[in-house]
């Protein structure tokens, strides 16, 4: 680029650098995808197109940077990527990484779709998917295994209010608001509870990879595993 006297202003840009040494997190999350989901009708309580969708976009960007993945976590319109802690990725920086993951992984999803959905479900213009991104680094090996294991548990929790509400709603015809007002204040234990004897739905029964999530290795496999008892494997050598 020629020089001219304008070029003063790039004095203005700064970088923010994720500190070194440190475990590297960027996590995507579906922008409003509570509409999203509503538009393009996916199936509630979890739509397995969608999550086949997200898991493709996810390993897809997975294997592009191999070589900086310990390994990648994802459930709903989520994905966690958690890279080494010794990654020189674009030079750590913050904003080249929340950016690069969050449009390969936009461009991945809106690419795929039609592998996953019919053509009468196609995406329309006025309606895009859009994903956030953050970057967050994790000091040591103990605070990473916990950042996963948080991730997980939120899965499960989340999973098991869904699955609930929505049998109640469509297998019990319940109103929504009914529903909801069943489950207040109830523990995992008593949702199982209500789902079994009310709506005949034994939650052990259900798909691993909507109770477990995906979690996807450098290799780019694809696995629905207990994270909590499996972290230390995880994370075996990073
Ligand atoms: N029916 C259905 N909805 C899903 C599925 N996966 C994700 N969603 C929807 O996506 C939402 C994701 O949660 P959030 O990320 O908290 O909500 P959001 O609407 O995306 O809001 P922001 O992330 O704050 O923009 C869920 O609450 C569901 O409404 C699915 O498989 N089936
Ligand atoms: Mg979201």
């Amino acid at each position: 680029m020629a020089n001219s006297r304008f070029e003063y202003v790039k004095k203005f840009e700064t970088h923010m650098t994720v500190l070194p040494e440190t475990y590297i997190v960027i996590r995507i999350d579906g922008k409003n995808f509570h509409e999203f989901s509503n538009i393009y009708k996916f199936d509630k309580p979890n739509d397995i197109r969608a999550i086949n969708l997200m898991n493709a976009c996810a390993k897809n960007l997975v294997l592009k940077y191999k070589s900086e993945m310990i390994c990648a976590y994802g459930e709903s319109d989520e994905y966690s990527f958690i890279l080494r802690k010794d990654s020189q990725l674009y030079n750590r920086r913050a904003d080249k990484l929340t950016s690069i993951f969050v449009s390969f992984f936009t461009s991945q999803y809106v690419f795929l779709w039609n592998k996953f959905f019919p053509i009468e479900n196609s995406l329309n213009l006025k309606n895009l998917p859009m994903f956030d991104s953050r970057c967050v680094n994790y000091p040591n090996l103990d605070i990473i295994k916990d950042y996963l294991t948080w991730r997980f548990v939120d899965t499960h929790i989340n999973n098991l209010y869904n699955t609930s509400f929505w049998a109640l709603v469509l297998k019990c015809g319940m109103t929504t608001r009914e529903a909801e007002q069943k489950l207040n204040g109830t523990f995992s234990k008593d949702k199982n509870e209500i789902l079994f004897s009310q709506c005949n739905i034994n939650y052990n029964d259900e798909p691993e990879i909507f109770k477990k999530g995906s979690l996807i290795n450098k290799k780019g496999e694809i696995m629905h595993v207990d994270v909590v008892n499996q972290i230390n494997e995880i994370f075996q050598g990073f």
